[in-house]
């Protein structure tokens, strides 16, 4: 029986930054955010179809999605951001259970998911335990407007669109807290994967 792993957590607050040090060890992983960049590639249905809703000039002169575009519309227009989702949601979905079993079919023991959207898309039934990454707002709130080139107001809008890192820490089995060095965070990383037998 494989067992799987959700990591999640809020915007900015390290998950991709764990999900490194989680493949460092050689454990499989898939990732949303990852995928969310598959299922558009140029000339994908879910582009086309994105590109009908939200004009033809969210798609660049290579094809790709302009996602600096996209990612103005949506952070700050909830009917568009509900819109995208309608679009994109079902197509990471499939994608994200096809990578996953996938692994499974490997044999492998455990299989990380990092899904950002894990509880505000209410995928819990998809994990078996929660790792949820969290930081404290306020740098949440440096880490995001240094990473993303954002104005204070502009990552707000997007920290706002998410439930609050500190509700979620309620939802977890274990919580990382990643305020410190990146060797902390590796280190509290280090201890549940051994306390779940993830590493023997
Ligand atoms: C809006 C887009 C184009 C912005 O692209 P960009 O390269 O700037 O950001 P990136 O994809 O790296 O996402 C960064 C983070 O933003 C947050 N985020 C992304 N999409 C959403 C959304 N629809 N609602 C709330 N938060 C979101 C997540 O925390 C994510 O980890 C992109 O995020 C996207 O396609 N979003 C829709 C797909 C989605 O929901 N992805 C997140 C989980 S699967
Ligand atoms: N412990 C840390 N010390 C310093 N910087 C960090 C630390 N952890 C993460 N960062 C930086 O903070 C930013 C956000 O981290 P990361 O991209 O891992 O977050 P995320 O949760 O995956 O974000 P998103 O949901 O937007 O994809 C990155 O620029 C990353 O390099």
């Amino acid at each position: 029986m494989t067992v799987i792993i959700g990591l999640t957590g809020s915007i900015a607050s390290g998950k991709s930054t764990v999900a490194k040090m989680i493949q460092s060890y050689n454990l499989p992983i898939v990732d949303a955010d990852q995928v969310a960049r598959q299922v558009v590639e140029p000339g994908s249905p879910t582009l086309l179809k994105i590109a009908e809703v939200f004009g033809q000039d969210v798609i660049s002169e290579d094809g790709t999605m302009d996602r600096a575009k996209v990612g103005n519309l949506i952070f700050h227009d909830e009917s568009k951001r509900q819109q995208l989702n309608a679009i994109i949601h079902p197509a990471i979905r499939e994608e994200m259970i096809r990578q996953r079993d996938e692994f499974i079919s490997y044999g492998e023991k455990n299989v990380f998911m990092d899904i950002p959207l894990l509880f505000e898309s209410k995928l819990e039934h998809f994990v078996e335990r929660i790792i949820v990454v969290s930081v404290r707002e306020d740098v949440q709130l440096e880490r995001l407007m240094e990473r993303n080139g954002l104005t204070e107001e502009e990552a707000k809008a997007r920290i706002a669109t998410q439930i609050p890192v500190k509700d979620k820490e309620a939802l977890a089995d274990i919580v990382i807290y990643n305020n410190g060095s990146l060797e902390d965070t590796a280190l509290q990383l280090q201890n549940v994967l051994y306390e779940w037998n993830v590493l023997k």
